[in-house]
């Protein structure tokens, strides 16, 4: 590597200490973008566009206060990173979870520059949240907790400024009470919130976008690497709201469904999932051991879906989840294809291992995209007073997440006609927000 992603590294490490998957982050972007930089865009050094996007635009951090069912004050801490704007109003998740932090947040809000870029449509990139455990908690404290984040969060957003959505223990009904907040005390019915319900300005298709454009994505890449999904055996983890739509749409594309997991452990099914047995795992609510009790499945308490053979894993859960261990594992066992529905499942020794060999590897930030895009459809319906059929949104879904493949093989392919599905989305994603940046002069 060069002198200048040494000393690039080492900035970013000097300025954002105890941030171990912001650095992650940075590091592997940047192991992409300097070599492009130092041979196609040299001006860019001097500009110092790199330094710039990895210094959030705006960082936002507040107290939550709310009370729980027992008369209990609780105190949480809420956040925004506001981290780009070059290509449109910030754009990104919430997530509540206990491990939210500003290194994670950072972390997602940079990975969302490169997706949101990737998909072509007018979107900068945030991402925001609290360190508050979702789970166990009732309705009412759900709440309580949402009108009093968006108490605070409902100053830093609007419909052009930033536009949050779900992640990690944000759904429909999260999205639901937040929007509440917000229009009562802004008294505007606005699109500043997507992941709506399609009753209530929601675009149809938004909870099922980023399970299917996984899915869009990997039967591309598997076409253009002369094969299909067909009869293929896919190990996904998590039980949630992506894990759950890509397999169903793997499902639908012919594949069998062999896993579905949570923090706790994995159900390994070999006969496969179906519709109905998915559903069955939604109505267990984390008590993934029940399945047994009704379908003839393996529970393994405390065990990853990597162990088990496959030809395709689909990493749904979230951040670092699967190791260099799991990743030689995969090899082993015939794996053919990595494609991660979460945010960095992978660890970058993982990563380095898949590269390394010839299985196919597509980054979260590009075979997620599928989400985001359809948000940015969701907001381009609210600005018109519009809601699009399902099928056209997802025919324009489709057409994003084939158009994010093509990108990344037109940057990754190499002289040989190996295709750096990384490379290629991080050079891809990159190069349309340094335009718009460079453009915009010195902010
Ligand atoms: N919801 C969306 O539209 C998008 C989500 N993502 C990413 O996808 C991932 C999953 O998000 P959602 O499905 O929306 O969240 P969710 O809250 O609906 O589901 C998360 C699932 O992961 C499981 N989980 C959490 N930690 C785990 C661990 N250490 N090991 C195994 N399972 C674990 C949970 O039990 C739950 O089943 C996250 O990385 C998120 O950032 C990315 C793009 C868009
Ligand atoms: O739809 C959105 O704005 C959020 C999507 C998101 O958080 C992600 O792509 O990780």
């Amino acid at each position: 590597m060069s002198e200048y992603f040494q000393s690039f590294i080492d900035y970013v490490a000097a300025r954002n200490p105890n941030q171990a998957e912001f650095i992650q982050a940075v590091k592997e972007v940047s192991s992409d973008v300097i070599p492009y930089i130092n041979e196609h865009a040299p001006e860019l050094i001097n500009l110092k566009l790199l330094e710039r996007m990895v210094e959030p635009e705006r960082t936002i951090s507040f107290r939550v206060v709310w009370l729980d069912d027992n008369q209990q004050v609780q105190i949480n801490r809420g956040y925004r990173v506001q981290m780009n704007s070059a290509l449109g109003p910030y754009k990104g998740g919430l997530r509540f979870a206990p491990t939210v932090n500003l290194s994670v947040l950072k972390f997602l809000a940079f990975e969302q520059i490169f997706k949101n870029s990737l998909t072509g449509l007018p979107l900068g990139a945030g991402k925001g949240g609290a360190d508050f455990n979702p789970k166990g908690r009732s309705d009412n404290e759900i709440m309580r907790f949402c009108q009093s984040f968006m108490t605070e969060l409902y100053r830093h957003i609007g419909s052009d400024t930033d536009v949050p959505a779900g992640d990690i223990g944000v759904g429909q009904r999260e999205i639901g009470y937040l929007f509440g907040q917000y229009k009562r005390l802004q008294n505007n019915f606005t699109g500043v919130l997507t992941g709506k319900g399609p009753a209530w300005g929601g675009s149809f298709m938004r909870p099922e976008a980023t399970g299917f454009g996984l899915l869009y994505f990997v039967e591309r890449m598997l076409y253009e690497n002369g094969d299909s999904l067909k009869g293929k055996k896919v190990a996904i983890s998590g039980a949630g709201n992506v894990a759950y739509y890509a397999a169903l749409k793997a499902i639908a594309l012919g594949a069998k469904v062999v896993t579905i997991s949570n923090s706790n452990g994995t159900i390994y099914d070999e006969s496969g999932f179906t519709l109905e047995k998915l559903d069955y795992v939604n109505s267990l609510n984390r008590n993934l051991e029940a399945y047994t009790a009704r379908y003839a499945g393996e529970y393994h308490a405390g065990k990853k879906p990597w162990q088990f053979t496959c030809d395709i894993a689909l990493p749904c859960a979230t951040e670092n989840e699967l190791n260099e261990q799991d990743a030689e594992l995969l090899l082993k066992n015939g794996c053919i294809c990595i494609a991660e529905g979460a945010n960095m499942p992978c660890t970058a020794e993982a990563v380095e291992a898949v590269l390394r060999s010839d299985m196919l590897y597509a980054p979260g930030k590009a075979a997620n995209a599928g989400g985001v895009a359809v948000s940015g459809l969701e907001m381009s319906q609210n600005r018109l007073g519009q809601q699009w059929p399902a099928d056209a949104v997802d025919n324009q879904l489709k057409k994003i997440m084939h158009d994010i493949h093509d990108t990344c093989v037109h940057y990754g392919k190499n002289k040989h006609g190996k295709i750096n599905y990384l490379k290629g989305a991080n050079i891809g994603g990159f190069i349309k927000v340094a335009e718009a940046m460079k453009s915009q002069g010195l902010v």
